[in-house]
């Protein structure tokens, strides 16, 4: 059985982790992965096909099933019957909040059933919005499927499924070589990475960023050899500096600071082959909201140096980008762990990992990693524990009762137990793991026990010229590569759960200590409205409706710079033929950028904040005409009602929204939708983005662009760009 996920922030992974720990206690021999990592010949070697996937985007697959569905949708495959002997099942995630609630699971299925694969189990569709979250729909779904499987492939007789509270043998592998030990003779990659980096240099890139630290004056080597202070000043691991040499590859047997080793307040850069990377150089990292505000918005710029091919690449995606931070976690946790589960004595050792989950990205460096680094880059020590994480844990303390606690959770009907004891106070698996401190986990079950540390994503927030003015010269020095800018508006996560402890996430924590100087190694990739947005020359010709909340307005203030430079350079004109609709709370808090507008002579701003006093613009003028709005004459409050003002009272009322505004500028809005604007909603998902459309048709009914509802949702799908940025 082939269980193929597709998921962006690994809900839907998890799904497929607990469905294969299913299928392995039925004896199907399984493979587990992402949808990408499959080739579509694959399919017909295996009995059945899972399918797992969410929706992300605007009803759009997972970035990481790419791949896997343009192959699927080639054109020559159509009506070739080609999966005429694959059986599969889809078990969907989704959020109804979303317009295209579960689209691509939807759209997946349907493609399969089009080249003749046949669907043996029931789709389901799981509603992130559901009280329960996705729990409500798998769980059944997910017993009803265990049911027929073996009431349709039925187990030989004799043979009995393996029950829960059996330890199946591991799924990867991974074992700790003693450091005295000869080296493995089959494994010429770590010998030759271990004895000599010259068999084995590290990649270009890594080179390029070696040289860069080592030019930059603000690294004093002979001051990082007396002592470790600069270490701890400046978050930067002295080691991960310094060229490859015997003394690294064997530090047990050479290490001049035994003993002696200041662990770093913060992590070292990632040591990882990240796809599409750049190495950053962290420029500026300011808070932006006022402190006493109740949100960290942090205003990051970096410059980007590395491959030049890739730098052009980043210039051609004109601000229309997404930065992929790989966070990690700190030394203080990651030691935490190594003690907690008595791995000091193996913690540095080189560890030999000969099968491994598709999306632990190793060494850039070529050399093996220590149970250290994967704890520090690659394992996401503190995630919320999930539900196959739990079910694992059971088998590694000998203490009864905590085995007994560790299955509670898991049994059916205590799904809420589980939730309030997980992700209510936001529970690391950290902290879990001191709660039960009979709990030692074996080093070579680490990769099926921890989740993987998953990149984040950011916009960037910054288009046009401003992107190629990062300076030439790093500290007076010639770069052999040009930096590029790019800036980013990310909104750190912090808050207090109902246990009252302080929250960070993993990614936030990260930015939010990162220092100007910093290197880190990131990825860079077009953002999904790339296409959409930048059609040259004719999209920026176009008038732009934008709408952003909160740092929502990051990839549209790169488009706006965009559009500007087009402007400047004799491109076409984009007088008066931008209107931006910005929402926040407070005028003096989160405006974010709001001091830039003023900037461009052909933009009208209406920001609108929901927390100010200030009272509502007032309403538009009507026209006392003979249309048919006038008759019969309204109250200000049926007036309001009508144009969905106060259309849903506890959201709505009193208070200054981002669609409210849209109505009042209603004349403005329908003049550039006739002429077939681009719009732009960004911010928060759920709410606004349906009522940011809902104020659209509204409008265009109002000025008279069209009649009914259903023909203002048409205009929107077929006469304009519409396009949603939600999250
Ligand atoms: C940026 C973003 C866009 C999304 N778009 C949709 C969508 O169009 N339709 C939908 O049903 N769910 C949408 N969702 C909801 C996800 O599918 C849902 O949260 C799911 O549990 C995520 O699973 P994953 O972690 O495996 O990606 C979106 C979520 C995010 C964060």
């Amino acid at each position: 059985m082939a269980i193929l996920y597709g998921s962006e922030t690994g809900n839907a992974e998890e799904i497929a982790i607990e469905l294969e720990d299913m299928a392995r206690r039925l004896h199907y021999q399984t493979k587990m992965d992402e949808m990408d990592s499959f080739k579509l010949s694959d399919l017909l070697k295996v009995s059945l096909v899972i399918f797992v996937t969410s929706t992300t985007g605007q009803g759009d697959m997972p970035t990481n099933t790419l791949n896997f569905w343009k192959n699927l949708r080639r054109e020559k495959l159509n009506n070739s019957n080609c999966l005429g002997s694959v059986k599969f099942a889809i078990f969907g995630l989704g959020d109804s909040g979303y317009r295209k609630f579960n689209w691509a699971a939807r759209k997946l299925q349907v493609r399969l059933l089009q080249l003749g694969a046949s669907e043996f189990f029931r789709a389901a569709e799981a509603d992130e919005r559901h009280d329960n979250g996705i729990e409500s729909i798998y769980l059944p779904w997910k017993a009803e499927f265990r049911a027929a499987l073996l009431d349709k492939y039925p187990l030989p007789q004799g043979v009995e499924p393996i029950p829960d509270d059996q330890l199946l043998p591991p799924k990867y592998s991974v074992r700790v070589i003693p450091t005295m030990e000869p080296l493995p003779k089959d494994n010429s990659a770590i010998k030759s990475a271990l004895y000599s980096h010259f068999d084995n240099p590290p990649p270009l890139s890594q080179r390029r960023f070696e040289y860069a630290e080592r030019q930059s004056a603000d690294f004093p080597s002979w001051e990082a050899r007396e002592d470790n202070s600069w270490e701890s000043r400046t978050g930067k691991s002295v080691d991960s500096l310094d060229k490859n040499n015997v003394l690294k590859d064997h530090p047990s047997k050479y290490a001049i600071e035994k003993g002696d080793q200041k662990v770093p307040a913060l992590p070292p850069p990632t040591p990882l082959q990240i796809p599409e990377q750049v190495i950053a150089r962290v420029i500026k990292n300011a808070r932006v909201t006022p402190v006493d505000h109740w949100q960290d918005v942090r205003h990051i710029s970096f410059d980007l140096h590395g491959d030049k091919r890739l730098l052009q690449r980043v210039l051609a995606m004109m601000g229309q980008s997404v930065l992929s931070i790989y966070p990690k976690n700190y030394p203080e946790d990651v030691q935490d762990l190594i003690s907690l589960m008595d791995w000091t004595n193996v913690a540095d050792n080189p560890l030999d990992i000969t099968i491994k989950p598709t999306r632990l990205l190793p060494r850039n460096d070529g050399k093996p990693s220590t149970l250290r680094d994967i704890l520090t880059h690659n394992l996401d020590i503190t995630a919320i524990p999930k539900r196959s994480f739990i079910r694992q844990l059971a088998f590694w303390t000998p203490n009864p009762d905590e085995v007994e606690r560790l299955r509670e959770f898991l049994t059916p009907g205590n799904e809420q137990e589980f939730y309030d004891y997980t992700s209510r106070p936001r529970r690391t698996i950290l902290e879990l793991l001191h709660d039960f401190p009979g709990v030692k986990i074996p080093v070579d079950r680490v990769l099926d026990l921890f989740p993987i540390i998953r990149p984040r994503d950011f916009s960037v927030c910054n288009g046009g010229h401003t992107i190629t003015e990062a300076e030439y010269n790093l500290d007076g020095v010639k770069k052999e590569v040009f930096p590029l800018r790019v800036e980013i508006l990310a909104a750190l996560v912090e808050y207090k759960t109902i246990i009252r402890k302080p929250r960070q996430g993993l990614c936030s924590r990260y930015l939010k200590h990162l220092q100007p100087g910093t290197y880190l190694v990131v990825g860079i990739n077009p953002s999904r409205g790339r296409n959409v947005l930048l059609p040259r020359p004719r999209g920026f010709e176009r008038p732009l409706i934008a709408v952003a909340t909160g740092t929502g307005i990051a990839p549209i203030r790169a488009l706006l710079q965009e559009r500007a430079d087009y402007e400047e350079d004799g491109g076409g004109s984009l007088a008066s033929d931008t209107l931006l609709f910005y929402g926040g709370r407070n005028r003096t808090k989160d405006y974010h950028f709001g001091e830039e507008w003023g900037w461009y002579g052909n933009m009208r701003v209406f920001p609108c904040f929901s927390r100010d006093p200030d009272p509502p613009s007032p309403l538009p003028i009507k026209e006392e005409k003979d249309d048919k709005w006038q008759v019969p004459p309204k109250t200000e409050e049926e007036e309001l009602v009508e144009f969905g003002i106060v259309s849903d009272p506890d959201y709505d009322k009193g208070k200054k929204y981002v669609q409210n505004e849209i109505r009042r500028r209603g004349k403005e809005v329908a003049e550039l939708m006739r002429k077939e604007a681009i719009v732009v909603v960004c911010g928060s998902a759920g709410k606004m983005p349906v009522s940011v459309r809902k104020a659209f048709v509204d409008v265009l009914r109002r000025e008279g662009v069209v009649e009914t509802e259903g023909e203002g949702e048409r205009w929107l799908e077929r006469r304009v760009v519409y396009w949603e940025d939600t999250w």
